[in-house]
Protein backbone atom coordinates (compact mmCIF):
# COMPACT_ATOMS: atom_id res chain seq x y z
CA UNK A 1 0.00 0.00 0.00
CA UNK A 2 1.12 3.54 -0.85
CA UNK A 3 1.34 5.56 1.40
CA UNK A 4 -1.01 8.43 2.72
CA UNK A 5 0.05 11.93 1.40
CA UNK A 6 -0.05 15.79 3.02
CA UNK A 7 -0.88 18.55 1.18
CA UNK A 8 -0.96 22.67 2.21
CA UNK A 9 -2.03 25.50 0.59
CA UNK A 10 -2.95 29.64 0.73
CA UNK A 11 -4.65 31.84 -0.89
CA UNK A 12 -5.48 35.77 -0.86
CA UNK A 13 -7.69 37.63 -2.84
CA UNK A 14 -8.10 41.76 -1.74
CA UNK A 15 -11.25 43.40 -1.39
CA UNK A 16 -12.50 45.24 -4.43
CA UNK A 17 -16.29 46.70 -5.57
CA UNK A 18 -19.25 44.47 -4.73
CA UNK A 19 -21.96 43.72 -2.16
CA UNK A 20 -21.15 39.94 -1.21
CA UNK A 21 -18.22 37.44 -0.82
CA UNK A 22 -18.08 33.89 -1.73
CA UNK A 23 -16.53 32.09 0.57
CA UNK A 24 -16.53 28.12 1.18
CA UNK A 25 -19.44 27.76 -1.47
CA UNK A 26 -20.97 30.00 0.40
CA UNK A 27 -22.50 33.31 -0.54
CA UNK A 28 -21.99 36.38 2.08
CA UNK A 29 -23.44 39.71 2.02
CA UNK A 30 -20.46 42.30 2.60
CA UNK A 31 -19.68 45.63 2.11
CA UNK A 32 -17.43 44.80 -0.71
CA UNK A 33 -16.57 42.05 -3.36
CA UNK A 34 -13.13 40.40 -4.01
CA UNK A 35 -11.01 40.90 -6.88
CA UNK A 36 -10.36 37.90 -9.17
CA UNK A 37 -10.61 35.88 -12.19
CA UNK A 38 -13.43 33.54 -10.62
CA UNK A 39 -15.57 33.96 -8.10
CA UNK A 40 -12.52 34.50 -5.92
CA UNK A 41 -13.78 31.72 -3.14
CA UNK A 42 -10.61 31.92 -0.94
CA UNK A 43 -11.37 28.87 1.13
CA UNK A 44 -11.83 26.72 -1.98
CA UNK A 45 -8.46 28.01 -3.67
CA UNK A 46 -6.21 27.16 -0.76
CA UNK A 47 -7.94 23.60 -0.86
CA UNK A 48 -7.45 22.87 -4.08
CA UNK A 49 -3.66 23.75 -3.37
CA UNK A 50 -3.69 21.45 -0.51
CA UNK A 51 -4.89 18.58 -2.62
CA UNK A 52 -2.94 19.51 -5.74
CA UNK A 53 0.33 19.89 -3.43
CA UNK A 54 -0.02 16.60 -2.20
CA UNK A 55 -0.27 14.74 -5.48
CA UNK A 56 2.98 16.95 -6.09
CA UNK A 57 0.66 18.32 -9.38
CA UNK A 58 1.64 21.73 -9.45
CA UNK A 59 -0.99 24.86 -8.35
CA UNK A 60 -4.72 26.08 -9.08
CA UNK A 61 -2.99 28.79 -11.99
CA UNK A 62 -1.86 25.73 -13.18
CA UNK A 63 -4.47 23.34 -13.90
CA UNK A 64 -7.01 26.81 -14.53
CA UNK A 65 -5.18 29.46 -15.83
CA UNK A 66 -6.11 33.05 -14.42
CA UNK A 67 -6.12 34.34 -18.68
CA UNK A 68 -8.74 31.56 -19.62
CA UNK A 69 -12.08 32.94 -20.12
CA UNK A 70 -13.76 29.42 -19.26
CA UNK A 71 -12.74 30.31 -15.31
CA UNK A 72 -14.03 33.64 -15.52
CA UNK A 73 -16.75 34.19 -13.00
CA UNK A 74 -16.28 30.39 -12.31
CA UNK A 75 -17.79 28.80 -9.18
CA UNK A 76 -14.59 27.93 -7.85
CA UNK A 77 -16.85 24.23 -6.19
CA UNK A 78 -16.16 23.26 -9.82
CA UNK A 79 -12.48 23.33 -9.48
CA UNK A 80 -12.68 21.54 -5.99
CA UNK A 81 -14.41 18.83 -7.56
CA UNK A 82 -12.10 18.47 -10.35
CA UNK A 83 -9.23 18.12 -7.97
CA UNK A 84 -11.11 15.59 -5.79
CA UNK A 85 -10.96 13.73 -8.93
CA UNK A 86 -7.59 14.15 -9.98
CA UNK A 87 -6.41 12.58 -6.25
CA UNK A 88 -9.05 9.44 -7.12
CA UNK A 89 -7.37 9.09 -10.52
CA UNK A 90 -3.84 8.55 -8.75
CA UNK A 91 -5.11 6.36 -6.10
CA UNK A 92 -5.94 9.02 -3.20
CA UNK A 93 -9.31 9.78 -1.24
CA UNK A 94 -8.84 12.92 0.89
CA UNK A 95 -9.49 11.72 4.64
CA UNK A 96 -9.37 14.94 6.31
CA UNK A 97 -9.31 19.17 5.17
CA UNK A 98 -8.49 22.06 8.05
CA UNK A 99 -9.12 25.45 6.89
CA UNK A 100 -8.53 28.79 8.70
CA UNK A 101 -9.76 31.94 7.43
CA UNK A 102 -7.90 35.33 8.37
CA UNK A 103 -9.66 38.30 7.61
CA UNK A 104 -11.50 40.77 9.63
CA UNK A 105 -14.61 41.20 8.41
CA UNK A 106 -17.12 39.15 7.37
CA UNK A 107 -17.69 36.97 10.33
CA UNK A 108 -17.07 33.43 8.97
CA UNK A 109 -18.54 31.73 12.40
CA UNK A 110 -22.32 32.09 11.44
CA UNK A 111 -21.29 30.59 8.40
CA UNK A 112 -19.21 27.84 9.06
CA UNK A 113 -21.22 24.64 9.12
CA UNK A 114 -23.10 25.32 5.93
CA UNK A 115 -19.31 26.05 4.57
CA UNK A 116 -18.56 22.41 5.81
CA UNK A 117 -21.37 20.69 3.89
CA UNK A 118 -20.34 22.24 1.11
CA UNK A 119 -16.52 21.30 1.13
CA UNK A 120 -17.75 17.69 2.47
CA UNK A 121 -19.88 17.13 -0.39
CA UNK A 122 -17.59 18.28 -3.26
CA UNK A 123 -14.75 16.19 -1.48
CA UNK A 124 -16.81 12.95 -1.26
CA UNK A 125 -15.83 12.94 2.62
CA UNK A 126 -17.91 13.43 5.67
CA UNK A 127 -18.92 16.63 7.30
CA UNK A 128 -16.64 15.41 10.35
CA UNK A 129 -13.63 15.16 8.24
CA UNK A 130 -13.64 19.19 7.42
CA UNK A 131 -12.69 21.52 9.71
CA UNK A 132 -13.12 25.43 9.41
CA UNK A 133 -11.54 27.62 11.73
CA UNK A 134 -11.31 31.76 11.46
CA UNK A 135 -9.34 34.22 13.46
CA UNK A 136 -8.62 37.97 12.72
CA UNK A 137 -5.19 39.29 12.74
CA UNK A 138 -5.64 41.47 15.70
CA UNK A 139 -5.51 44.85 13.20
CA UNK A 140 -2.15 43.82 11.92
CA UNK A 141 -1.17 43.94 8.47
CA UNK A 142 -3.15 43.66 5.11
CA UNK A 143 -6.40 41.45 6.93
CA UNK A 144 -6.11 43.90 9.79
CA UNK A 145 -6.49 46.63 7.15
CA UNK A 146 -9.16 44.90 6.03
CA UNK A 147 -7.84 45.18 2.99
CA UNK A 148 -8.99 41.47 2.15
CA UNK A 149 -9.01 37.55 2.93
CA UNK A 150 -6.43 35.14 3.43
CA UNK A 151 -6.86 31.34 3.91
CA UNK A 152 -4.46 28.11 4.71
CA UNK A 153 -5.34 24.40 4.33
CA UNK A 154 -3.90 21.54 5.02
CA UNK A 155 -4.97 18.00 3.89
CA UNK A 156 -4.14 14.24 4.13
CA UNK A 157 -4.75 11.89 1.77
CA UNK A 158 -5.03 8.52 1.98
CA UNK A 159 -4.45 5.28 -0.12
CA UNK A 160 -7.36 3.51 -1.69
CA UNK A 161 -6.15 1.00 -3.94
N1 LIG B 1 -13.53 36.71 10.45
C1 LIG B 1 -13.65 36.09 11.65
C2 LIG B 1 -12.70 36.20 12.64
C3 LIG B 1 -12.89 35.54 13.84
N2 LIG B 1 -14.00 34.81 14.03
C4 LIG B 1 -14.26 34.12 15.32
O1 LIG B 1 -13.91 34.98 16.40
C5 LIG B 1 -12.98 34.32 17.27
C6 LIG B 1 -12.02 35.29 17.86
O2 LIG B 1 -11.19 35.84 16.85
P1 LIG B 1 -9.76 36.42 17.27
O3 LIG B 1 -9.09 36.84 16.02
O4 LIG B 1 -10.05 37.55 18.20
O5 LIG B 1 -9.03 35.30 17.94
C7 LIG B 1 -12.33 33.26 16.42
O6 LIG B 1 -11.85 32.19 17.18
C8 LIG B 1 -13.48 32.85 15.53
O7 LIG B 1 -14.28 31.92 16.21
C9 LIG B 1 -14.94 34.71 13.03
O8 LIG B 1 -15.96 34.03 13.16
N3 LIG B 1 -14.74 35.36 11.86
C1 LIG C 1 -8.77 30.55 -9.53
C2 LIG C 1 -8.15 31.28 -10.69
C3 LIG C 1 -8.92 30.80 -11.94
O1 LIG C 1 -8.44 31.32 -13.09
O2 LIG C 1 -8.26 32.69 -10.64
P1 LIG C 1 -8.64 33.68 -9.41
O3 LIG C 1 -10.11 33.63 -9.15
O4 LIG C 1 -8.12 35.05 -9.72
O5 LIG C 1 -7.95 33.10 -8.12
P2 LIG C 1 -6.42 32.87 -7.68
O6 LIG C 1 -6.45 32.44 -6.27
O7 LIG C 1 -5.61 34.07 -7.99
O8 LIG C 1 -5.95 31.55 -8.51
C4 LIG C 1 -5.67 31.50 -9.86
C5 LIG C 1 -6.65 30.92 -10.86
O9 LIG C 1 -6.47 29.53 -10.95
Amino acid sequence: MKPPRIGQGYDVHAFGPGDHVVIGGVRIAHSHGVVAHSDGDVVIHALCDAVLGALALGDIGKHFPPGDERWRNAESRHFLRHVRQLAADAGYLVSNADVTVICERPRIGPHAEAMRVNLASDLSIGIEDVSIKATTSEGLGFTGRNEGIAALAVVLLWPHR
